[in-house]
């Protein structure tokens, strides 16, 4: 599937350091580590009510990290999948009449147009779910080989029993388990299952709904099977970093690295998650409607660089909630930003750019880093852009510096 088009990264004269980043399943902030490549995957939308401000938090958090790879000298190999085909996905296109797939390509497309507009750096495999589906059978074949597969009805399930390692990423009690199961998607209380917290790997053909021919009878993917086919043909086992916001910690994230461990094979190494947007005293979601959408703004001349402000102000794994105050903020951070490097000398701005790169590098500490830039700025526009100190290049280094490392093109 077609992704978007890239914005272009300033090569920095600074390399930045060695990336460290929170790992879910060791409650730890880790290095990031392989043999000079880092491999990314971030779990793409279901393509319905794209793309609002909880999608945009993930996706820009995310992008932060990229860039801080970037930044260290690092190749980046980053997937992203479309859950294309799914029970949200069906749903929504029946309550408002339309085709399922006409309604994920058209959110499909708008996503795209938002990712651009925020400077997100594409992923070089955008992969729908649909597209994959002889990857997630094939991948079942595995799981079947390993014994770790069994049918209710015409249905096929995972068996969790299989994998020793089943928990290690979510940390969950069993209880826990069963009520974020059930709340996102699973069906523990389906009668015929070995383990309540069995998860659908394959969901037999239904009158109404859409499928695809498979050995195991004709149907569709389940959720989580569907991000571990993807992620292993495109990054392979052992990959970097399994992204996505805390929503998925438990079960999907859970779901995938076990799916993969049943078939014999290695998952993420590093499991982090955006924290939840809130909007109106809840979470934003789609079942309750509270939404902000990226396009609404930019549809009412709402710069995309104040929106991509507004997320950088939070550290990514924080839960926060959007205010309009907080975007108006932004537009006015944005324009004293713009004025300070339009003066091209300024305070020094060396300083500045380790600050920045190393609070990226510390678990992406954003926040951090446009507070050290906002200092600059303010030193700038007082007398600091005059003394003799200044430097005269500060203006041209400070505006590549937020652009490759924060994505905020001045
Ligand atoms: N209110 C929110 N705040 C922060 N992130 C959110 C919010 N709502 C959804 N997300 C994140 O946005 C991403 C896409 O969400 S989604 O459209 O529901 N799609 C899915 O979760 C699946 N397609 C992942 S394979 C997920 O990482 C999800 O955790
Ligand atoms: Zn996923």
């Amino acid at each position: 599937m077609r992704a978007w088009s890239a914005p272009e990264v300033p090569e920095l004269s600074a390399r930045g350091p060695e990336v460290q980043l929170y790992d879910h399943q060791r409650d730890a902030i880790v290095p990031t580590e392989g043999q000079g490549r880092r491999s990314l995957y971030v779990c793409g939308i279901t393509p319905y009510d794209a793309t609002h401000m909880g999608h945009a938090n993930t996706y820009v958090a995310f992008d932060l990290l990229h860039r801080a790879w970037l930044n260290a000298g690092y190749e980046v190999d980053y997937t992203q999948n479309v859950t294309d085909v799914d029970d949200p996905l069906l749903e929504r296109a029946d309550k408002v009449g339309i085709e399922w797939e006409a309604l994920a390509e058209r959110e499909t497309e708008l996503f795209r147009q938002d990712m651009e507009a925020l400077r997100v750096v594409p992923p070089q495999h955008y992969i729908g779910a649909v597209e994959s589906i002889p990857l997630v059978t094939s991948l079942i074949g595995e799981l079947e080989e390993a014994g770790a597969i069994y049918k209710v009805d015409e249905d096929v399930y995972a068996s969790v029993a299989v994998d020793e390692g089943f928990g290690d990423e979510s940390r969950m009690s069993r209880s826990e388990m069963l009520e974020l199961f059930g709340e996102r998607g699973g069906d523990p209380e389906r009668a015929g299952k070995k383990d309540p917290l069995d998860p659908l790997l394959w969901r037999a053909e239904r009158p109404g709904e859409p499928s695809w021919p498979s050995p195991y009878g004709p149907g569709r993917p389940g959720w989580h099977i569907e991000c571990t086919a993807i992620a292993l043909e495109h990054l392979g086992a052992g990959f970097t970093v399994q992204a996505g916001g805390s929503d998925l910690v438990f079960p999907h994230h859970e779901m995938s690295g076990s799916h993969a461990r049943s078939a014999g094979k290695d998952f993420a190494e590093i499991y982090t998650h955006g924290g939840m947007v809130a909007y109106d005293g809840h979470k934003m979601s789609k079942s309750r409607g509270n939404l902000v959408f990226v396009s609404a703004l930019r549809n009412s001349e709402i710069d995309p660089m104040a929106i991509r402000l507004v997320l950088l102000g939070h550290h990514y794994r924080d839960d926060w909630e959007w205010t309009d105050a907080k975007l108006f903020d932004a537009v006015d951070q944005v324009a004293e930003w713009r004025k300070a490097v339009a003066l091209g000398r300024g305070a020094p701005a060396a300083p500045v750019v380790e600050t920045v790169l190393g609070a990226l590098a510390d678990d992406l500490d954003a926040p951090r880093a446009v507070k050290a830039v906002d200092a600059w700025v303010a030193a700038t526009l007082g007398e600091g852009g005059l003394a003799e100190t200044s430097d005269p290049l500060a203006g041209e280094t400070i505006s590549k510096l937020v652009d490759a490392a924060l994505g905020i093109k001045l």
